[in-house]
């Protein structure tokens, strides 16, 4: 465990209100986060998702409410305030700089050194090795520190900026899911890292669109439509398919598939 006990609340957000171009992207917005969970949040598009990240990785500062960490108030000037923090966020596309070698972009600027100054020098053997026990140790094992990280895939990428969270001692975790199409193996790689940050004591906030995700990994799950929490729920309140049915857009879903079976009983079997 990290600094917290299971079941901590780590981030709370209270009464929180973020307008964006004459519109309520989030509205009275209360949610806690807490140690050791993973909280999911479920919600169409424009529900409000990417603005709470924003407000949660410090890009966005709320105009009403506040956003408590380890039960005080915060305001997050920039997205290196939040991180140093403690909360730090994984993004969809902007995980690691692509041309840089994997342990480059494990420290990005955070390199150990050897010696004293003026004689101080990057410890590169030092570096390596860091980045592979770091990367093994959510689930990613194996990996040449020296390659470029273009040659890791969309899973993986993640991964290792969920891996350097962990290693620079992350309280909370914010990830951006990808939304372009994920292969299994790469979405059980991400998965795995998630878990093992869980394992860790960290808050880990899931933003995702798949419910059927969702229920395999979350603890909890926030769902927001219309820039309003329409939903708090644990594992234990739902199943998969109420989580699907819950996301705006699954009640047609759902009314499609019972028509669908009733025409088609042989479809019962899928
Ligand atoms: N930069 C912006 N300028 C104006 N309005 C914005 C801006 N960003 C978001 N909005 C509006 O705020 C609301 C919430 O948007 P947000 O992007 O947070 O939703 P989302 O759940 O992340 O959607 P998606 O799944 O499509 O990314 C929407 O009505 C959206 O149109």
């Amino acid at each position: 465990m990290s600094d917290a006990s299971a079941g901590t609340t780590v981030l709370e957000l209270r009464n929180l209100g973020v307008h964006r171009g004459g519109v309520a992207a989030l509205h009275r917005v209360n949610a806690t986060f807490r140690a050791g969970e993973i909280t999911c949040v479920l919600g169409e598009n424009g529900a409000g998702k990417s603005t709470l990240v924003a407000v949660l990785s410090g890009l966005l500062r709320p105009d009403e409410g506040e956003l408590l960490l380890g039960g005080r108030p915060v305001t997050f000037r920039s997205a290196r305030a939040a991180r140093a923090a403690g909360v730090a966020t994984v993004w969809e596309d902007l995980a690691v700089a692509p041309l840089l070698s994997v342990w480059r972009n494990f420290f990005l600027g955070a390199e150990p050194t050897r010696g004293v100054w003026p004689l101080r020098r990057l410890d590169l053997d030092a570096a390596r090795e860091t980045t592979v026990r770091a990367l093994a140790r959510v689930g990613v094992p194996g990996i040449d520190p020296d390659r470029p990280a273009t040659a890791l895939r969309a899973g993986e990428r993640q991964s290792l900026a969920i891996a350097r969270a962990l290693h620079f001692g992350a309280r909370a975790l914010v990830i951006d899911e990808p939304t372009a199409p994920m292969t299994i193996a790469q979405h059980t790689v991400l998965a795995e890292a998630v878990l093992s940050a869980r394992d860790e004591g960290l808050a880990v906030v899931v933003v995702t669109h798949n419910p059927r995700y969702a229920h395999l990994i979350g603890d909890r799950f926030l769902l927001l439509a219309r820039g309003h929490v329409a939903g708090d729920l644990t594992r234990k309140d739902v199943d998969a398919d109420v989580l699907l049915r819950l996301m705006a857009g699954g009640r047609e879903l759902t009314a499609l598939t019972a028509r669908l079976r009733a025409l088609h009983p042989e479809l019962d079997e899928r």
